[in-house]
């Protein structure tokens, strides 16, 4: 993978992502509002506008018990699972399998009244890194989805206006091990997952439409994603 012509762009992007993934609301600079809470999920954004166009951050953080950062990423990176937990797609094509942790998407998503249909193109990276905070402790798993371009999919040459996104999820695992030393079960793990999207909507849309569309799909999109994983590693060794 090192060698391919968007390794660069990647490494890059996914630093950049991690460093603020990592940022605490606080740290990152005022501006957030909690939107959505439910639990322990924790919705916020920042009204931003481009061009007046809605181009709100997102920041979501959340603690799921019984599943690992592993699993979280995985079921998120991987194609196959996808029509399972993403809501809002009509159409996936893997463009590319650049390498094993690395994959080219283009996606449709279903219309949303009354703004015209959209689509997107971006690569996806899974990446185990380390975790600084505590040597010995679990591992942080990240995938990063960064818009690109593909030669074969112009944007806006059809009926779909392209829009332009850059999403990091990051999980940080936790174990907290049982005191009788019985061995290790679901019961023992948790993870902290931080959600951070930009969704350039490409073309203009009415500001209270995206909004009212954000603040209805993401929360929606978060609980049935770790729903989904839960339901589907009950039965499965734990992936670390
Ligand atoms: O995390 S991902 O990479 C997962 C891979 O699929 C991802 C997340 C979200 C989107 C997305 C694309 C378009 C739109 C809108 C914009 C104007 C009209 C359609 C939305 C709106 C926000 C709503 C939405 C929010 C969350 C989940 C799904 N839908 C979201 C795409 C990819």
């Amino acid at each position: 993978a090192c060698q391919h012509r968007l390794w660069p762009e990647i490494d890059k992007v996914v630093q950049q992502q991690v460093a603020m993934a990592r940022m605490g609301i606080g740290e990152c600079g005022s501006g957030w509002q909690l939107f959505a809470e439910d639990g322990e999920m924790k919705m916020y954004r920042r009204e931003e506008e481009l061009d007046g166009m809605v181009v709100d951050p997102l920041k979501a953080v959340h603690v799921v018990k019984g599943i690992t950062g592993h699993e979280v990423c995985h079921y998120f990176f991987t194609p196959q699972y996808r029509y399972d937990w993403e809501t809002t797609l009509e159409q996936m094509n893997v463009l590319e399998t650049i390498s094993d942790d690395t994959l080219m998407f283009m996606q449709t998503h279903k219309r949303i009244w009354p703004a015209s249909q959209r689509d997107v193109v971006f690569w996806s990276h899974i990446r185990k890194l380390p975790n600084e905070k505590d040597r010995d402790g679990p591992d942080i798993w990240t995938v990063v989805n960064n818009s690109t371009e593909h030669p074969d999919y112009p944007a806006n040459n059809g009926k779909c206006v392209r829009i332009f996104l850059k999403v990091c999820l990051m999980c940080q695992t936790r174990v907290d091990p049982p005191k009788d030393g019985t061995p290790l079960s679901r019961e023992n793990v948790s993870c902290k997952i931080t959600y951070c999207s930009v969704v350039n909507p490409g073309g203009w849309a009415p500001a209270s439409v995206l909004r009212a569309v954000y603040k209805r799909e993401y929360p929606k999109f978060l609980k049935r994603f770790t729903a989904y994983i839960i339901n589907q590693t009950k039965n499965k060794p734990i992936m670390f």
